[in-house]
């Protein structure tokens, strides 16, 4: 058989990685360097030239995104669909073999995946049982607490415990909020590794399946696994199976969340793998890799690397001070026009920021321009309030014990059941020990409610029981669309919200509705038994927005720099390159936190192939508040001689002087000034152009959003 063209797209190095025999390898290489390609030849290697089964192969990657585009290529290197070769992120491995062992980790079938802020409510209403002090123990702090400690793989009895009240009260809440989840069949992110950990761990038989079954495990981005994956990982692999690791140290950035950059130490000194460089960057001009490679030399501690690349120079990065954030949004959307102009495509373009928060003034000129963009990361889809509350009635058909959904749509729509009666349900729930759903109808039948709040229950759980009995056995887009239908969600948030809001709610719910038909159960899932709605779901809680880049249509795109891990694009601009926003003031406090906000200015860096264009403001609204900030460090890490100034195209008013004190101008507001109008309300000058009553001025309302008005006509007044 040829397979030729297996190897003839690699160099040396990269077919040496490919084609290695028996044994573990590593593969440590900087960023473009073809990591991710050769893990992918890899496999097909394995199909076609070793004749592995696909069912005998288990790839690792970051993002569910990946997954699928991993899962392509290997089918266009191979011709033809690798069905049966389990592609996913740990997450997602995980829950599918929960799901096959429900029983034996003592879970029931119909388990549900808690996510961040279904996780923090539950949080929350556990301290509020318990009688704590919420300022003593905020729950965002100790959704921090357990889940640390879930990814060290401690479980309360685990943790010792100096005998310190108020340690003894943080377990306390760990044990409550695990208690609660187990009776409610509630499986949290970290929980769903740690559950899979055990039940290898503690199942002969189960280990022993596994160990039989992949043979090959092979994991992209290693240097961001956490101590409960590497353990896993570990587990999996046994005495006798084969590790294929890809990763760079240099790209380790989310240390914040539990990842390990030692593991890729610790995998080669537990496993002794071949180690294979990667030292050619096929991915960004010379120019580009050269800032981005002296900026990280500034780390200590590196493993360290040499990339090299055989590109062209390229053009000069592009750096450009904005005023405020709003002219950099400006700049930015009038650079990707001028490249759309030239004939490239929206969709080699990308903004990266620091903060999701960042996106909505790009959003608000794209959408201005009629450019069409998609935002990765921040609120996505998934995560919406109308989806998540028409989700919560399907979750509910499917499970009826789901209390967090129960909590959600019990009164909303508005049926009269107030607080009251929902604090009723949950203390009956706690003192017997029962669902929510439970307790509502043990209590409608014993006359525990009034009569009022009595009807409005049982309206409620008629309402569940009948799209169970009707739509429990109907396709997935049936069940979805009759839940939001019967529940009246449209008109609830008609009700309730201005026309153009409560029209996008309705766009997301039909959004919705036709991803739920579109829905196709990935084969392995189904051969896993799972049901759809199990799959359904289970995505939904995992790869939230991720699904929007399937439907692949020409558009910007808009991320964290976070989320750009692993992704390449022709133009890329980092925005909001300023001191406290990035690095982000946080890095500030703790150690290490410094350098991997460096090796983030790296990975951001390294995702351009063509042209990089770095931005910054002299000042950004954050909080309702005006900030000044400084130009960020990166930037003059950067050799001056490797970047282009550009300067704004619009004559402004004393952006000199912006950096610390109070410029004075018009009428004696300055920037920063909060002023009050008579209908916009509240909002803080951030722009002043021109003198006196003529001076035009930019405010950022609170509500009302950024206006520019006339000085003189705007009958502002100062506010303290
Ligand atoms: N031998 C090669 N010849 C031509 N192009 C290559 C070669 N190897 C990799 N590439 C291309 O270089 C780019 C970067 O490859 P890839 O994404 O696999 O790198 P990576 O090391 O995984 O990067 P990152 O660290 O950012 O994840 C891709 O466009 C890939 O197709
Ligand atoms: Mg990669």
């Amino acid at each position: 058989m040829d397979v030729s063209h297996l190897l003839d797209q690699l160099n040396d190095a990269q077919r040496e990685a490919v084609t290695a025999d028996e044994g573990h390898v590593l593969v440590l290489a900087g960023a473009g360097s073809g990591k991710t390609r050769v893990l992918v030849h890899r496999i097909a290697w394995l199909i076609q030239v070793h004749h592995v089964s696909p069912m005998g192969l288990l790839a690792v990657t970051f993002t569910n995104k990946a997954a699928g585009e991993m899962r392509h290529r290997v089918g266009k290197l191979l011709n033809l669909r690798p069905d049966g070769l389990w592609i996913g992120t740990f997450h997602g491995i995980c829950h599918r073999m929960l799901r096959m062992h429900a029983a034996e980790v003592g879970l029931p079938e119909t388990f549900q995946i808690l996510d961040s802020d279904d996780q923090y409510r539950l949080i929350r209403r556990v301290i509020r049982d318990m009688e704590l002090d919420e300022g003593e123990f905020p729950a965002r702090q100790m959704q921090g607490f357990i889940n640390h400690h879930k990814e060290e793989g401690r479980r309360p009895g685990d943790i010792e415990c100096f005998d310190h009240a108020f340690q003894a009260r943080q377990l306390a809440i760990y044990q409550h909020y695990q208690d609660y989840c187990e009776r409610s069949g509630l499986i949290d992110f970290a929980e769903l590794l740690l559950r899979t950990l055990e039940l290898l761990r503690d199942s002969d038989a189960r280990r022993a399946h596994y160990q039989d079954r992949f043979g090959h495990i092979l994991i992209d981005e290693f240097q961001d696994t956490n101590t409960l994956q590497y353990a896993l990982v570990r587990l999996l692999a046994g005495s006798k199976n084969q590790l294929f690791v890809v990763g760079d140290d240099d790209q380790s950035i989310y240390g914040w969340r539990g990842a390990k950059v030692e593991n890729v130490v610790h995998f080669d000194r537990d496993f002794s793998p071949k180690v294979v460089r990667l030292e050619q960057n096929y991915r960004s001009t010379a120019t580009i890799l050269e800032a981005a490679n002296r900026v990280i030399d500034h780390n200590a501690e590196r493993m360290g690397k040499n990339l090299w690349t055989e590109g062209e120079k390229g053009e000069a990065l592009k750096l450009f001070t904005a005023f405020n954030a709003e002219e950099e949004a400006e700049f930015v959307i009038a650079r990707i026009q001028d490249w759309m102009e030239q004939g490239g495509r929206a969709s080699e373009t990308a903004i990266l920021y620091r903060s999701n928060a960042q996106s909505r003034l790009f959003e608000q000129v794209l959408l201005r321009e009629e450019i069409p963009y998609r935002v990765y990361g921040g609120l996505r889809f998934f995560e919406r309030a109308e989806v998540k509350d028409a989700m919560a009635y399907l979750r509910l058909v499917h499970n009826p014990h789901d209390d967090p959904a129960f909590e959600r749509v019990i009164n909303l729509p508005a049926r009269g059941i107030g607080e009251r009666t929902v604090a009723l349900i949950r203390d009956h729930a706690r003192r017997q020990g029962q669902s929510l759903f439970e307790a509502a109808r043990s209590l409608c039948e014993s006359g525990g409610f009034t009569a009022r709040a009595g009807n409005a229950v049982a309206g409620f759980l008629a309402l569940i029981g009948e799209l169970t009995d009707e739509y429990g056995q109907a396709g997935l887009g049936e069940a979805m669309q009759a839940a939001i239908d019967r529940a009246e969600l449209a008109d609830w948030y008609r009700s309730r919200e201005p026309a153009d809001r409560a029209e996008a709610r309705e766009e997301n719910l039909a959004e919705l509705v036709r991803a739920a038909e579109s829905f196709t159960q990935p084969f392995e899932d189904e051969q896993a038994g799972l049901s759809p709605t199990a799959s359904f779901l289970a995505q939904a809680a995992l790869e939230a927005g991720e699904h929007q880049g399937e439907r692949w249509q020409d558009c910007v795109q808009l991320m964290t720099l976070h989320s750009a891990k692993g992704l390449e694009f022709p133009l890329v601009f980092m925005a909001g390159m300023e001191e406290g926003l990035f690095p982000h003031q946080k890095s500030a406090e703790e150690p290490g936190r410094l350098a991997e906000e460096r090796r983030l200015c790296y990975v951001g860096m390294t995702r351009a192939m063509q042209q990089l264009v770095l931005s910054h403001a002299e000042s950004r609204m954050i909080h309702g508040q005006t900030n000044f900030s400084r130009p960020s460090r990166f930037l003059s890490e950067i050799p001056a001689e490797l970047v282009e100034e550009l300067r704004p195209g619009r004559p402004r008013v004393a952006p000199a002087q912006s950096h610390g004190g109070a410029p004075q101008d018009a009428e004696g507001l300055s920037l920063g000034t909060t002023v009050r109008h008579p209908r916009f309300g509240l909002g803080t000058v951030v722009t002043i152009e021109g003198q006196g009553a003529n001076a035009r001025i930019q405010i950022n309302f609170e509500s009302a959003g950024s206006k520019w008005l006339v000085l003189g006509y705007a009958s502002l007044e100062r506010v303290g």
